[in-house]
This record gives C-alpha cells, sequence and structure tokens, in this order.
C-alpha cells in the first residue's frame, strides 16, 4: 500500500497492495494450495511465478475446483500448480558483483593464516549470497510475488533467496568490511525506494510480507555506510526518507505507558502467515471462533515482524508468566526492549545528519524526540534491581524479567546515561552473573527456555551475539572490554570449527556445543549465511590481531573448557597445568 508523502503523516494505506497478492497474501487458491501441504517447505510454492495474471490463474483455479466438484485430490493440485506456476529462481539472473575484491584489507588484520584463509572464503561467499532481478519483474510485476528492486542483493541463503530487512544490517556491514560499497549502496537505494512506495520497509522482499516490518535498522545501516565511505552527501539526500520511516513507526506501532511512549511490533494483514499457512492455521486449530483464529494469526506475524519467530519471548500466560506455547503468544501486549532502543536511535541518527546539512531545527527536534524514548526507556524498561532493561507486559503491568540478549541492547547504541558508565556496567555485570549466561561453550542462548522453537535455548543467532559483544565493547570499562573480547572469540572460534567440520555457515548455531549449529522451529536449519558472514568478518576485522587456533588457545582452548572433544594434547595441558600448581603450592 502507497501511504503519504514523505512530508506527511506516514501509515498503513491498505486500500492498494500489490496485484499478485490475490494469490500469494490471501484467498481461495492460497487456502487451499497451502492446506494440501504440496511441498515440504510451506514457502516453496508462494515464491513460485505465475505463468498467466492473476485475474486468469484464479479463474482456471475456479475451473478446476468446479470440475472436481470442489473436492481436489492431491494430485490434481499438484497438476493445477504445475499448470499453472513456474519454479521459484526464474525471477534471477547470474550477477558478478563488480565490486567485489580478492583482497579486501580486513583480511590483513587477521594474524592467525588458518582465520585469515576462512576469513577469504567468507568473503567469497559474497559472490554465493548475491541476487540481481531480472528486468520483466519490473515489466511484469503481478507474475511475482518478489518485490522489485532495481539494485542487487546480499541475501541471507537458503530458502531466504530476498532480501530480510534486519538481516541486512548485519550483511551490510560485512559488505563494508569487504569494500563493496557499490553494493552497499545499492541495497540502501532500494530500501529508500521500498519505503517511499510501501511507507516502511516489509520484513522481507516478497509481497506476503508486505504488511509486516521489521527491527527498523535502515538508518543504522546508512550510519554505517557513512562511516566507512565519508559520503555524507548520501545521508542528506536520504534524511526526508528515514524520517518518513521512523515516524511510521511512532505512528502506527505506540502506546502509552505510565505517561510514556513506547513501541511494540505488530502486523497489518489478516489471516495465516502465507509462507506458513498450514502451520499456522495448525497453532489456531485450539481456538473456537474465527475472531480468536485472527487474533493468534496477529500475533504469530508479529514475532515475525520482531524477527524472532518463535520465541517464549513473546509468550504471556494467565499467571503472566512465559510458561506456554504458540496459542500463548501476546507479542503485540509486550514493549521489547531492542525495538525502542532502536528508534532511539533512528532519531539519533536523523538528528545528527540534520546537523550535517546544519539543518539545526531539524536536529534539534529530533535529538528531543530521541530524548523522549530515552527517558521512556529508562522509566519503564531499566530495573535497577536486576540490573538490565526489561520487556514489558501490558496486560499484567509489570517487566518480564526474562533473560533475552534484547535485555542489554541499549548498550549497543548507547542508550543510557553517559555519565553513569561505571554503576550500568556493575549492574549489567552482576546480571550476566545472576543469569549464568557466560557458561555455555557456544555462544550466549537467546532465551533460558527449552520450547523448541528456534528463538528459545539452546540456539544461538549471530545478530544477539553481535548485540552483546558491541555493547559490552561500547560500555568500555575494563571488565566489559575483556567480556566483550572473550565472547567474540568464542563466537568466532566455534563458527570456525563449524565451518571447518561442515565447509558450511549456518543461519544460527547451539550454545551447548561449540561448533555445533542450531535447529528446531518450522524449518530446517539454513546455509549461506549473510548475517552470519557479516559478524564473523567485522569480528575477524576487530579482534583478528588477537585470535588463534591450533597451537594457542583457539579450537583446543575452547573445546576443553566445554569438556568436549577433549584429545590428548588437551589432556597433556590440564595434567602440565595441573603439575605446575601442586609445584607452585609446594
Ligand atoms: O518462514 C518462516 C519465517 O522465516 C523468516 O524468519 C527467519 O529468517 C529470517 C531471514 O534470515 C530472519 O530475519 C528471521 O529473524 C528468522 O526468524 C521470516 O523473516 C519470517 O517472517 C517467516 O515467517
Amino acid at each position: 500500500g502507497l501511504v503519504t508523502s514523505s512530508k506527511g503523516v506516514a501509515t498503513y494505506n491498505y486500500e492498494s497492495e500489490p496485484e499478485t497478492c490475490e494469490i500469494f497474501c490471501h484467498g481461495r487458491l492460497l487456502h487451499t494450495i497451502q492446506m494440501a501441504q504440496l511441498y515440504p517447505d510451506s514457502k516453496t510454492f508462494v515464491d513460485m511465478k505465475l505463468k498467466d495474471t492473476p485475474a486468469q490463474t484464479l479463474k482456471a483455479f475456479d475451473d478446476m475446483m468446479a470440475a472436481k466438484n470442489n473436492t481436489p485430490s492431491k494430485d490434481d493440485l499438484k497438476q493445477f500448480v504445475e499448470d499453472n506456476f513456474e519454479k521459484s529462481g526464474t525471477e534471477f539472473e547470474d550477477w558478478d558483483p563488480s565490486d567485489w575484491k580478492e583482497n579486501p584489507k580486513f583480511l590483513q588484520l587477521v594474524y592467525n593464516s588458518e582465520l585469515r584463509s576462512w576469513g577469504s572464503n567468507l568473503n567469497h561467499l559474497w559472490k554465493m549470497l548475491g541476487r540481481k532481478m531480472i528486468k520483466d519483474v519490473a515489466l511484469h510485476p503481478e507474475l511475482y510475488s518478489i518485490i522489485y528492486v532495481e539494485n542487487p542483493v546480499i541475501v541471507p541463503g537458503g530458502r531466504f533467496k530476498e532480501f530480510y530487512y534486519w538481516d541486512s544490517y548485519w550483511i551490510v556491514r560485512g559488505l563494508l568490511y569487504s569494500e563493496m560499497y557499490t553494493t552497499t549502496r545499492g541495497m540502501l537505494s532500494n530500501f529508500l525506494s521500498i519505503v517511499e512506495r510501501f511507507g516502511f520497509i516489509p520484513n522481507g522482499g516478497r509481497v506476503y510480507y508486505s504488511k509486516r516490518s521489521q527491527p527498523p535498522l535502515l538508518a543504522a545501516m546508512i550510519q554505517s555506510y557513512i562511516e566507512f565511505t565519508g559520503d555524507d552527501e548520501f545521508a542528506i539526500k536520504s534524511v526526508d526518507i528515514l524520517e518518513h520511516e521512523f515516524e511510521f513507526w511512532m505512528n502506527n506501532h505506540t502506546h502509552e505507558i505510565n505517561g510514556h511512549i513506547l513501541a511494540a511490533y505488530g502486523d497489518a494483514s489478516t489471516g495465516p502467515r502465507p509462507e506458513s499457512y498450514s502451520e499456522d492455521v495448525k497453532t489456531a486449530e485450539i481456538f473456537e471462533t474465527d475472531a480468536e483464529k485472527e487474533e493468534c494469526y496477529s500475533e504469530l506475524k508479529a514475532a515475525a515482524e520482531s524477527g524472532m519467530d518463535f520465541s517464549s519471548r513473546w509468550f504471556i500466560v494467565a499467571d503472566g508468566s512465559n510458561n506456554g506455547t504458540l496459542k500463548d503468544l501476546k507479542t503485540r501486549s509486550i514493549i521489547p526492549v531492542e525495538l525502542n532502543a532502536i528508534l532511539f536511535w533512528n532519531a539519533k541518527i536523523i538528528a545528527g545528519i540534520h546537523s550535517k546539512s546544519g539543518n539545526i531545527e531539524k536536529a534539534n527536534q529530533y535529538e528531543t524526540k530521541a530524548q523522549e524514548i530515552y527517558r521512556a526507556i529508562q522509566a519503564v524498561l531499566w530495573d535497577e534491581d536486576v540490573g538490565a532493561w526489561l520487556d514489558y507486559d501490558m496486560i499484567n503491568n509489570k517487566r518480564r524479567n526474562y533473560f533475552v540478549p534484547t535485555n542489554l541492547a541499549p548498550l549497543w547504541m548507547k542508550c543510557y546515561n553517559i555519565s553513569d558508565t561505571e554503576h550500568i556496567a556493575s549492574r549489567v555485570l552482576k546480571y550476566i552473573n545472576d543469569t549464568g549466561i557466560d557458561q555455555y561453550p557456544g555462544g550466549v542462548p537467546n532465551t533460558l527456555s527449552k520450547t523448541g522453537e528456534q528463538w528459545d535455548f539452546p540456539n544461538v543467532w549471530p545478530p544477539m551475539q553481535y548485540l552483546l559483544i558491541e555493547g559490552l565493547e561500547k560500555l568500555g570499562t575494563k571488565e566489559t572490554k575483556e567480556l566483550a573480547y572473550k565472547w567474540a572469540e568464542r563466537w568466532t572460534l566455534s563458527n570456525y570449527k563449524a565451518f571447518k567440520d561442515t565447509t558450511h555457515m549456518f543461519e544460527k548455531y547451539d550454545a551447548e556445543e561449540f561448533g555445533g549449529h542450531g535447529k528446531g522451529g518450522e524449518y530446517e536449519v539454513q546455509l549461506g549465511f549473510g548475517w552470519s558472514n557479516g559478524v564473523v568478518i567485522e569480528f575477524l576485522a576487530k579482534y583478528g590481531d588477537k585470535l588463534r587456533v591450533a597451537g594457542g588457545s583457539g579450537l583446543l582452548y575452547w573445546e576443553d573448557r566445554c569438556g568436549e572433544s577433549v584429545d590428548i594434547r588437551s589432556m597433556l595441558r590440564f595434567f602440565c597445568d595441573l603439575l605446575s600448581k601442586v609445584f607452585l603450592i609446594n
């Protein structure tokens, strides 16, 4: 749906939506095909290309249904899909990024030759993950579920063949370290044009994602691009659109809590998620009325907007705890820490761009907005006793004291009283100690609840490790910096072990196993993988002078600590350590 101009109030316009939504977002055809579960992955169908217009396809569908007395067999439906759709993938053409470099400078910052050569592999992976759309998508958007963008994009990988909004933040940072400035700028221009078309950035680059977003990190991507290139002009030209996206969130996603305005995730469509249709129908089966089922679908889609689909983080049961299942999702009633910290960041970045261009009035206006969000976060979400910011439950009017890495998100964008740094650092370190999150060999788990959902224990997610490590690093005390390095080392070496064992980078990893990959949730773990590569490239660039594998600390060191894969060398080292201690004591 198009929206008002960038000077006006940003709002959804539900009237207009992409034409292929008739096929891929809602309606009888989508329902019938997806409920037949023709493919192991529900996303397969909604990524296909139409052979004829949506209207003709719907007519062919109605004719087929009539001919089969409205009870087609699975084979009839398979045949219908084969006759009327093409496999996905035809929307792309080969693309070799012209700005790709064999030896970006970050590689020279990596001391260890094994890790350097891995960094070079990761740099090569950008070529595998690049996607450029054929012009036919622009000429005939009514035949595709993919949203046309002019410039090639780097995608997450596996089943995720289109851009994903928040993934792109870590992808863009990796690309910047790889010095792929043209590709980065192209991706940012795509996003800016999408805000102009949709009023906000959809969850991913498909029409079926077009009524929900993801954590709004475009301003932060532009800030990263400026940091690396010094291209202030690009930011100044983009600032109206950044304002538009910011106002969209503030106008459509906010709630008043104790006199403060704070945002929550949501969604503006009806029905199950098209890409996981039968899964959502099954989850909602337990509800009797259509209205209750619709509420359940909205909660599922709001959780998808958060990027953490799915997690006990969003469960609220009758006693107010998180001890539930997907039927207990109450995402829309929870004020999430990171979303508000990101909105604070947006306002700060916009203020900074205005002050660069000399628009002091606008700079002050956005600085004031940032301060309002900061005050709201401190008043409603910061918990002095706990030592962290906590999500807020609007049903029970209380903070939710459950560990999620995002409880420390404000450290990442310095959304706290800087003159209070020492105090915050000591509270936060105590929180880390109290929650026991530092005890896992494969990284900090997303939550401490084991539900089988992919954003719960024991899965560890690259963007969350990044957020924690960056936050601790920015806090800047000796202890927090040491912990940041320890976690960065563990993360990088665990990813390296997984890569050595499998030759793959994974979308998520396993807290309980050094070098183990994640699992659970509604689809198989994906390979590729955009944000994983981006995070590791940044850690190699930042910490590569200290990181070591084999011989020194590295893999052996971490595996010893996990009590797994203990080999002869590490056993010897253990006994040597023990002997030296005995001699020292005596
Ligand atoms: O198909 C199920 C869900 O898949 C996506 O979510 C997961 O992958 C995304 C791409 O890496 C990532 O951004 C998200 O955090 C993951 O949970 C998609 O974003 C969901 O909307 C979709 O329902």
